[in-house]
């Protein structure tokens, strides 16, 4: 069945399982690939936003890491250093199309305080108005999930669903490296079915996600679910789906039956 998608404002979400190679190495490959994707958007004129994972897998390769640090203030040091690689090379790519790029390190204090949400919508217009391409990770450095802090987020996931109400996009895309929403995870369970569609995020979704699928990502499933249910509460639209081929973001703004549709106007549907 296609679906009626409005994607002229866009959020799109790199997790990094998407960027790193199994070995811990980049995957220049792929990030070139999503450069190439969001200037072609660009050029069609539409207005795009990256959420970008990230900072820690590229910092532990950089320093040598072949497991992610244990400690909350060794993965913030990791992720500092990667953070920087991570932007220069979205930076070289997104040169070759005269695009520029920048960089937005947010913690959960948009959303809380009315004046830092202001500032970071005004900030948003400005750069989308200026044709640049906002990139976004959390702060890590004073973003963490274990600390309970004002301004901890935790997880990319969820701050991009907190982005695309900031910015009020039509849509927000999350690239995985899974190609949806499965009512188990399809790693350890070969009987699970991918969702198409979803229209509303309760328990019994929330109890068929399960954890992050590499020791690079951070939230697996649930924070995604998470983040659908704040862009289902929020009245938007989400698609979850594999970013093993940045190309798969034409087809579905094109409108395609591909991964799992996020979306409080249809009824919930598996497939098969
Ligand atoms: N119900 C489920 N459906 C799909 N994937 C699931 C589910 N439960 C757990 N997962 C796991 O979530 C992983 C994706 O999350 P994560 O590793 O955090 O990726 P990313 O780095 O893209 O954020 C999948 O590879 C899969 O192993
Ligand atoms: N901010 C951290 C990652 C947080 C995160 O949510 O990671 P992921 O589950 O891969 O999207 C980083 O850039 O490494």
């Amino acid at each position: 069945m296609e679906r009626n998608i409005k994607g002229n404002r866009i959020v799109i979400k790199i997790g990094t399982s998407s960027l790193i190679n199994p070995d811990g190495s980049l995957n220049r490959d792929s990030i070139q690939k999503l450069s190439d994707v969001l200037c072609e958007l660009k050029m069609q004129g539409k207005e795009v936003v990256l959420v970008s994972s990230g900072a820690i897998g590229v910092g532990m390769g950089r320093v040598g890491l072949k497991d992610r640090p244990t400690t909350i203030s060794g993965q913030q040091a990791v992720a500092a250093v990667g953070q920087g690689e991570l932007i220069g090379i979205y930076e070289r790519f997104f040169a070759k199309y005269q695009i520029s790029v920048a960089q937005l390190l947010l913690t959960r204090d948009v959303l809380l305080f009315p004046q830092s949400k202001k500032n970071v919508s005004n900030a948003f217009q400005e750069l989308l108005q200026m044709n640049v391409i906002p990139i976004v990770n959390e702060n890590d450095t004073v973003s963490v999930d274990e600390l309970d802090h004002e301004t901890k987020f935790g997880d990319n996931d969820q701050l991009s669903a907190i982005v695309a109400k900031v910015i009020d996009a039509d849509l927000l895309i999350m690239l995985s490296d899974i190609d949806g929403f499965y009512s188990a995870n399809p790693n350890e369970d070969e009987n699970a079915k991918l969702f198409s569609k979803v229209s509303r995020v309760d328990h019994s979704l929330i109890n068929a996600a399960g954890g992050k699928g590499t020791k690079f990502g951070t939230g697996g499933m649930v924070t995604k679910l998470k983040a659908a249910k704040r862009i289902l509460d929020n009245n938007q639209q989400m698609i979850l789906a594999n970013g093993s081929d940045p190309d798969i973001i034409f087809d579905i703004l094109k409108g395609q039956d591909i991964g799992t549709w996020f979306t409080n106007t249809e009824s919930t549907e598996m497939e098969g």
